[in-house]
């Protein structure tokens, strides 16, 4: 069985609603997960926020003003007057819920509790839409089946477990239907995925169902090789390896979460980027094959802290660096890029929660310089390394200050970390000198 993802986008309209039926019904059976219609989380955690500062009137307007959106939505997709009906007593319900917590005291648990109902309103919807144009379909509820850890991982065996009994309770049926993004955590609490989390919906449940193949259906034509929001005359790239598209997931390609394709690498469950808007388009397939060696695409990744870590005699110290990491370590926090010196270590950081207290133990045994609003310009490819026509990246030393530099770490990856004021520009000249052919 195939998994298809459709993002925010691609159920945002009902015109797109209906390019998706199109899509999906071909006859062959498929599991369906479907992001919240695009905004709708944005104005979800803009409802959550009021309510963390007790701003309960500023929440309840933008509750009714979603609650609006949506009946609007209900009665363009749905002319049949029982699933019309139907579609709106769930859509009161779920909005009265929203209300309900405006009267409740703010926690975490409320706030996932407030994330979670975007995808129950797409996917509820959607459903009845196919019932209406008389599609076997049937809804797989993503909370019976969906779970994380203690480390906040996908929870397989019991995903395995739960996935077979939500499937055979759903009964006999063509496509079937599934909220991505929301999910349990290990308390049996509400959570979720993170942002744009149904990607990796998508891929833990083609992973516990061993699926033939997942394929993520979006508003572009698979994975270009620049940010396009940035830069023009991007070109979708064909092929791409798990580890390739890993990497640029992880460095902010926006189009893939960054954990989509770790579940499936393992089993070599191929992915396809597929564009909602032109199905005939090719798309990006990725798998285990390497097919080309150079650089395929670059991506950007935001909000990273640079610390500079200083002591006179780091490297004839041994165990310097053992002691750096076991604070990272204790603090759960994650290091991206890491350069050495004779006296100074400087790593990165795109987690800053426990920054203060990681600096005040660093600053125990040496002098510390923190710089935030940076970002990570990556450049992906087989074999990037040792490339002829890597050398042309280096140009870009004389357009930007380079804060630091990661070449060799892996034969796949180069970063660059810059000043994120300079992100465009670094982005639009590595474009020029590396796709556009610019002789040097
Ligand atoms: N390298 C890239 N290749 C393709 N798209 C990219 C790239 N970098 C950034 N993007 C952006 O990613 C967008 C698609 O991802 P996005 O997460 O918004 O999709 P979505 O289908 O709405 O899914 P979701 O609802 O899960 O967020 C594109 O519209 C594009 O602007
Ligand atoms: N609705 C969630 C998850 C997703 O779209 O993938 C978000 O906007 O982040």
């Amino acid at each position: 069985m195939k998994v298809l993802k459709f993002g925010g986008t691609s159920v945002g309209s009902v015109k797109n609603m209906e390019n998706v039926k199109e899509i999906i019904n071909d006859g062959e059976q498929k599991i369906v997960v479907l992001s919240a219609m695009s905004g709708t989380t944005n104005s979800l955690v803009a409802i959550g926020d009021s309510l963390k500062v007790q701003n309960v009137d500023q929440a309840l307007s933008a509750i009714n003003a979603l609650h609006e959106k949506y009946i609007a939505v209900v009665d363009e997709l749905l002319r049949d007057e029982t699933l019309n009906a139907q579609v709106k007593d769930y859509v009161a319900e779920r909005f009265n819920f929203l209300i309900d917590c405006t009267y409740k005291s703010f926690s975490q648990i409320i706030e996932n509790e407030i994330l979670a109902q975007g995808e129950l309103l797409s996917t509820f919807m959607f459903n009845a839409y196919l019932q209406q144009e008389g599609v076997n379909s049937a809804l797989l509820p993503a909370l019976d089946y969906m779970k994380i850890d203690e480390n906040k991982e996908p929870d397989f065996p019991y995903i395995e477990a739960h996935i077979s009994e939500v499937l055979e309770k759903a009964g006999e049926a063509e496509i079937y239907i599934t909220q991505g993004f929301i999910c349990l955590d290990d308390t049996g609490a509400v959570s979720n995925l993170q942002r744009g989390g149904s990607d990796y919906t998508a891929t833990i449940i083609g992973a516990s169902i061993k699926a033939g193949e997942v394929q993520i259906w979006t508003d572009i034509d698979g994975m270009h090789n620049n940010d396009p929001r940035f830069v023009e005359g991007t070109k979708p790239i064909s092929d791409l390896s798990f580890d390739e598209a890993a990497e640029l997931a992880y460095f902010g390609a926006k189009i893939l979460h960054p954990q989509t394709v770790l579940p499936v690498r393992a089993d070599g469950i191929p992915v396809r980027l597929k564009n909602t808007m032109d199905p005939e388009a090719k798309g990006t397939s990725i798998t285990s094959n390497h097919v080309e060696n150079g650089i395929k695409a670059i991506a950007a990744k935001d909000n990273i802290t640079a610390i500079k870590i200083k002591s006179g005699r780091m490297l004839q110290a041994h165990g310097f660096l053992k002691k750096v990491f076991e604070i990272f370590e204790a603090y759960k926090t994650s290091i991206d890029m890491i350069t050495t010196s004779e006296v100074a270590v400087s790593l990165t950081v795109d987690d800053d929660t426990y920054l203060e207290q990681i600096v005040a133990e660093l600053e125990n045994f040496a002098t510390i310089e923190v710089d935030k609003n940076q970002s990570i310009v990556c450049l992906v490819g087989h074999s990037i390394v040792d490339h002829k026509e890597t050398y042309k990246l280096f140009k870009i030393l004389k357009d930007v200050n380079i804060r630091m530099i990661s070449y060799g770490g892996s034969r796949n990856n180069i970063s660059l970390l810059i000043d994120t004021a300079n992100k465009i520009t670094t982005l639009q000249k590595l474009n020029k000198y590396l796709f556009e052919l610019v002789t040097l």
